[in-house]
């Protein structure tokens, strides 16, 4: 059995919060005149430490932008974002790359991982990078927690789908991130392999307090996180505590029946659900 291990109480600044980041009237447009597309119009947002957020909403809606923004990965057109206490928003590219470096974790579709190391290494990349030394205790049970005991030594591509997704996810765990975003970290998966992989964020949130937000189009996926954000024309436009699978599809489905049909002229809004500016 894993044994619980609590975090530690401070993180890269020494502040927590019960907010792990935060946007005030957040909007990111891309191109301009015309051709602009407002990809998040105006979001107010919190996302509460020590707990699994997920995103969701149509494709386009601004779920990866927001994530992105959240993580200090894209800039913003206007508004402003934290990380904890920390304002994110005008920092310097030197500053931003240190705190993601030190404080966020990244769960992508494409793992990432260098082939040319093996699991153990490509989980202690990002300290060896930061010059931080594992906390042994707390890398242990990481390892034992995704199940990749005996698997370490090997190198990516003698791994299976699911193990590589897992020597991510522990990648991203390993170096005590405050808080771990995850954009549609099943969706290369076969559903055991994803089943999995979601019970294990799970557990890491309940067991190591870890904070997570996760991109997904899967009410299954969605189903594991304590609260829905969704996303519909770059607004949050509702959100579920306590989700399951039937709640989540069918208030999609419901917000899929309230969307605009393409045609109809409300805010310019596009065909793929993206909010245009009306110029
Ligand atoms: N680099 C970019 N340049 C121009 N437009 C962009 C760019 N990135 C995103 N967009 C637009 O912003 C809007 C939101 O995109 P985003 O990727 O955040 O949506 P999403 O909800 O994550 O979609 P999906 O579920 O399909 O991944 C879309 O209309 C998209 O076309």
């Amino acid at each position: 059995m894993t044994t619980a291990v609590t975090k530690p109480a401070t993180g890269g600044n020494g502040a927590r919060s019960a907010v792990a980041a935060s946007a005030q009237q957040l909007v990111k447009s891309y191109g301009s005149g015309e051709t602009r597309v407002v990809a998040l119009d105006h979001v107010d947002v919190e996302i509460a430490r020590g707990a699994f957020t997920a995103i969701m909403g149509p494709s386009g809606s601004g779920k990866s932008t927001l994530m992105h923004c959240l993580a200090g990965l894209d800039s913003v057109t206007g508004g402003r974002v934290w990380v904890g206490e920390q304002e994110i928003t005008g920092l310097k590219d030197k500053k931003l790359t240190r705190l993601r470096r030190d404080r966020i974790g990244f769960i992508f579709q494409a793992f990432n991982l260098l082939p040319t190391l093996d699991a153990l290494e490509n989980i202690t990349l990002p300290m060896d990078i930061a010059g931080r030394k594992p906390d042994k205790a707390w890398l242990e049970n990481v390892i034992a927690t995704v199940n990749l005991d005996g698997r370490l030594k090997h190198r990516p591509s003698e791994l299976s789908g699911g193990q590589q997704q897992r020597v991510a996810v522990a990648r991203a765990l390993a170096a005590q991130p405050e808080i771990i975003f995850a954009d549609e970290p099943t969706g290369n998966l076969d559903s055991r392999s994803g089943a999995e992989m979601l019970r294990f964020l799970r557990r890491s949130v309940d067991q190591l307090g870890q904070t997570i937000v996760m991109v997904t189009h899967d009410p299954v996926a969605a189903a594991y996180s304590d609260r829905v954000l969704y996303l519909a024309d770059g607004r949050i436009v509702d959100e579920m505590h306590r989700p399951t699978a039937e709640a989540v599809l069918d208030k999609m489905l419901r917000l899929a029946a309230d969307a605009p049909e393409p045609g109809d002229d409300v805010h310019g809004t596009a065909s793929n659900g993206t909010y245009r500016s009306a110029s």
